[in-house]
Formats: C-alpha cells, sequence, structure tokens
C-alpha cells in the first residue's frame, strides 16, 4: 500500500542547524497493517508520518501510494485518503461547533460530494454511533464540541476520522494527552474501528506496552532510521524487557532516561 524508497528528510540543510531527521529510510506497509512505532525523542516518527501525509516533502528518495508514485502530490490531495490524529484532542475538531455538524462535516467527506443534508434519519445515525463510543455522547448532538473531556474529543474524533472514509491513518501519540483510562478506552476504539472498517493504520507512541500490545507490526527507530521492524508471532512474544535489550544490543546505548521508558 506504501512504499518509501531511500527516503531521507534534511531540515535547515547547509547551515549550523542542519537535521537528518529522516536518513535513507525504506519501508512497505501492506493493506491492513496496523503498525506501531515507538522510539526516542527526535528518533524522526513524526517526520515519518509527516512524509507520508505530503506535509513535508523528502530530501530525496520516493513514496508511493498503492503503486502511484505521490512524493509530489500536495497533503490536501492525499488528505482524501489519509486521515491524521494528532496527541491534541483540540485539533480534529470544531470546537465552536456542534456534535451534529462536526459529524456532518465528515459525512460529505466521505460521500465524496454526493449531496447529503441533516436530517432525522441522519441524526438517528449520529446517535447510534456515538452511542457505540461508550463515552455519553448520544444525547448531545447539538452540545458545542468544546464542552467535551479531552477523552470524549478524541473519540469523536476518531469517528469523524472513520466516517470520513479513509483508507490509511496516521495517528501521532493520539492517547498521549488523556488520563490512563480514557487513553485506554480511545486505544480499544482505535482497534475496533481499525478492523471494521478494515483500515490500513500507522500508530506512534511512546508507550512500549501498547506498541506491544496493538498492532501486527512494530517499528523502532532511531537517529532517523527503522532500526527493529517485527510482525508475526515474534511481535505476538515480545516484552517490554525484551525490546529494551534489542535497542541496547542494536544501537549499544541505553534507553534507559528516555521518555519512551517512562510511560
Ligand atoms: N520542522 C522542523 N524544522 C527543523 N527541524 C525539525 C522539524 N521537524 C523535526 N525536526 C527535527 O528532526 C528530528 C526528528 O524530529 P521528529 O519530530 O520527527 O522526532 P520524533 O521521533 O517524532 O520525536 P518526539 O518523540 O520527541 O516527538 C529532531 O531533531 C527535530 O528537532
Amino acid at each position: 500500500m506504501i512504499d518509501l524508497a531511500s527516503v531521507t528528510k534534511v531540515f535547515n540543510e547547509g547551515t549550523v542547524n542542519e537535521t537528518t531527521a529522516v536518513r535513507n529510510l525504506n519501508l512497505t506497509v501492506r493493506e491492513g497493517d496496523f503498525v506501531t512505532v515507538i522510539g526516542s525523542n527526535g528518533a524522526g516518527k513524526s517526520t515519518l508520518l509527516n512524509l507520508i501525509a505530503g506535509s513535508y516533502a523528502p530530501s530525496s528518495g520516493t513514496i508511493s501510494v498503492n503503486g502511484k508514485e505521490v512524493t509530489k502530490v500536495p497533503e490536501y490531495r492525499r488528505a482524501r485518503y489519509i486521515g491524521r490524529i494528532f496527541q491534541n484532542p483540540l485539533l480534529g475538531t470544531a470546537g465552536n461547533m456542534s456534535l451534529e455538524d462536526n459529524m456532518m462535516i465528515s459525512y460529505r467527506k466521505g460521500f465524496k460530494g454526493l449531496k447529503i443534508s441533516l436530517n432525522q434519519k441522519m441524526r438517528e445515525l449520529f446517535r447510534r454511533e456515538l452511542k457505540a463510543l461508550d463515552m455519553g455522547l448520544e444525547d448531545r448532538l447539538e452540545n458545542n464540541v468544546s464542552l467535551l473531556s479531552g477523552g470524549q474529543r478524541q473519540a469523536l474524533t476518531l469517528l469523524m476520522m472513520v466516517i470520513s472514509k479513509p483508507s490509511l491513518i496516521l495517528l501521532d501519540e493520539h492517547t498521549a494527552a488523556l488520563d490512563p483510562r480514557n487513553a485506554a478506552k480511545v486505544l480499544e476504539l482505535t482497534k475496533r474501528f481499525i478492523t471494521e472498517y478494515g483500515l490500513t493504520a500507522i500508530m506512534i507512541t511512546h508507550n512500549m506496552e501498547y506498541a506491544i500490545r496493538y498492532g501486527n507490526r512494530l517499528l523502532m527507530m532511531d537517529g532517523g532510521e527503522i532500526i527493529f521492524d517485527i510482525d508475526g508471532r515474534e511481535k505476538s512474544s515480545l516484552t517490554v524487557d525484551r525490546l529494551v535489550v534489542k535497542f541496547h544490543e542494536l544501537r549499544n546505548h541505553d534507553l534507559a532516561s528516555d521518555r519512551v521508558l517512562l510511560s
């Protein structure tokens, strides 16, 4: 589904602040993969998602989706099939609009311009979908989104993303700002939606346990490179301890003081 071939991203090239955020990276993500990505601060994880989404152009290398090169396709055009969620729960929804108006926007995007309007039937559908989130939102269709808690808002963002029918979703620490209970809830929802809607997903997390528990494939990044890429049985038998040892073997330095271990 996605192919990155020899992708490098250098920021501030030729200046004293030059940083190679992603270094000669090769990656193929297959359709239906749910890939978790971990790595130290500054490892290049967010840059990788930004390159796939088209927020940044690579300094060299190519990016293809379903066999078609998209390296120069602008972000707004890739957004037709890519859904993104960020750490900040305020980013995915419009706070000064009601839940139903927010959801309507996603429905229109999902129906690719087909004329649909907010009527009783749509409201019933929204109510059912919100009820399935199990966040107590089904009776709050007319409330402004700004009144929701961070967890409720991130769950709504997730629902809106899937009803806009993306084929690929990019999750950049989307539960990191939530308390543990809400984080666990939103993660379970994420997993359910990925399965139900047959999505391909890449999820950055600083929580090693989440990275192990969720998804069928795990990537570890360091210094702009993928240093560890496992799936299948090797992934399901992984433990946090083994992951830490693996990092040490591969990089010959510890992860001990890193945020990746503190979550
Ligand atoms: N827009 C930018 N301009 C300049 N440097 C950048 C930019 N974006 C990222 N970088 C640098 O590129 C490197 C990789 O950053 P990136 O945000 O991809 O890492 P990360 O693995 O997501 O880190 P974190 O876990 O801390 O969010 C870092 O050194 C960062 O400072």
